[in-house]
């Protein structure tokens, strides 16, 4: 399984297909050509100098009578932890934020309005560990936990909606945790939070002791600049997970995960494209970066966790995508989208017309009742 030399899929293609191929090979992989962004010099020297990759893309409409193009530029973010797991837990989350707070100044140049980081982001992927204590310690309050303070300041500097995702602690409740995604308005008042719905159970990344199952069903969030939520992780596997975010009128459902080559880089580029297809809308997944550096983990099998491939990309409902980050490297992607796509795919493929979701309402409210019997046609 490759490890950080194999840069990305993309720049294996560029560098053995000749030209001729190479336009074909994306056009089927990718869908139609993204313009790449104009974006400021001033962003690329700070990215550079910062050490992170930036690449942006514009996703394009037609032009309407009736309505006018709806621009927001959405930056997705991907990072390392930049010190070791067995830093103070203080200081590893200081250092988070000042990383994140730098690639944060970089999307401001580039007009960035919405914005979000990768799955618990404020630590290291230690859930595989099994062991609560330090990791534990680093669950806060969504409402008002330093990192939520954090990241309002942001927010409200650059008026920009931050989509932050954090172990919770909910105190209030029993102190029960939670896999979160904070949601920030511009204005940098806590707009809402919402929680992960599917916990997984596979191989080393088993979190179900670490956080429950989310309550919240499946909201959506108003912003300035569209209408946005947050399917964690494994819950980009569950399509109805997406339907749902999509039914109560998400345009851009943010995928913030964490997962490894060896167990799902081959799914990483059809899943969340696809969500986008099925529900007529913009889906942003985003994958960390490096090796899990959880070297306090009691058992040694679990040292060696695997690669946090990166890969971070943006789909449109018309199929098209932009290329991924590297795999190797802590990045920001921007890409401007015109939100009237998602009406007007909609008005093409018309899945919300056909999806005859009162047909499975029915037979799913029938399904799930323990003497169910499928509907097997024998000889
Ligand atoms: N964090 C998390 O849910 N990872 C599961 C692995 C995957 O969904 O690929």
């Amino acid at each position: 399984m490759a490890d950080a030399e194999w840069k990305s899929l993309e720049e294996c293609l560029e560098k053995h297909l000749p030209l001729p191929d190479l336009q074909e090979v994306k056009r089927v992989l990718y869908g139609k050509e993204l313009r790449k962004l104009d974006l400021p010099r001033e962003a690329f020297e700070a990215a550079s100098r910062e050490d992170f990759e930036l690449q942006g893309y514009a996703f394009e409409a037609a032009e309407e009578q009736l309505r006018r193009p709806r621009i927001v530029h959405v930056g997705l973010v991907q990072n390392r932890t930049p010190l070791p797991a067995d830093a103070p837990v203080a200081e590893q989350v200081s250092a988070l934020h000042r990383r994140i707070k730098a690639i944060v100044e970089v999307a401001a140049m580039c007009g960035v309005n919405i914005i979000c980081f990768q799955e618990a982001w404020t630590m290291p992927f230690a859930f595989c560990t099994r062991e609560k204590l330090p990791w534990t310690e680093f669950a806060e309050s969504a409402e008002d936990g330093p990192t939520t303070r954090f990241c309002q300041k942001l927010a409200k500097n650059h008026d920009m909606v931050v989509v932050s995702p954090i172990l919770e602690r909910d105190s209030e409740h029993g102190d029960v945790l939670w896999n979160t995604a904070v949601v920030i308005s511009n204005s940098g008042a806590v707009l809402g939070k919402t929680r992960k719905n599917h916990i997984p159970r596979v191989g080393d990344f088993n979190e179900s002791t670490y956080y429950m199952e989310g309550n919240l069903g499946h909201p959506v969030f108003q912003t300035q600049f569209g209408r946005i939520s947050v399917n964690i992780c494994y819950g980009r596997h569950h399509p109805l997970n997406w339907l749902m975010y999509s039914i109560n009128g998400a345009e851009i459902i943010f995928n913030p995960s964490a997962t490894i080559g060896a167990l799902s880089e081959s799914l990483w580029p059809i899943e969340a494209r696809n969500a986008a297809i099925a529900n007529h809308c913009f889906t942003c997944a985003i994958n960390r970066v490096g090796t899990v550096n959880v070297f306090l983990c009691s058992f040694k099998a679990h040292q060696d966790f695997g690669y946090f491939y990166g890969s971070s990309y943006v789909a449109a409902p018309d199929g098209s995508r932009t290329p991924g980050l590297s795999r190797s490297q802590d990045g920001l992607l921007v890409a401007k989208l015109d939100l009237n796509l998602c009406q007007q795919v909609n008005d093409v493929w018309n899945f919300k017309m056909t999806g005859r979701y009162e047909m499975y309402a029915r037979e799913l409210a029938e399904a799930v009742k323990p003497n169910y019997r499928p509907t097997i046609v024998k000889e």
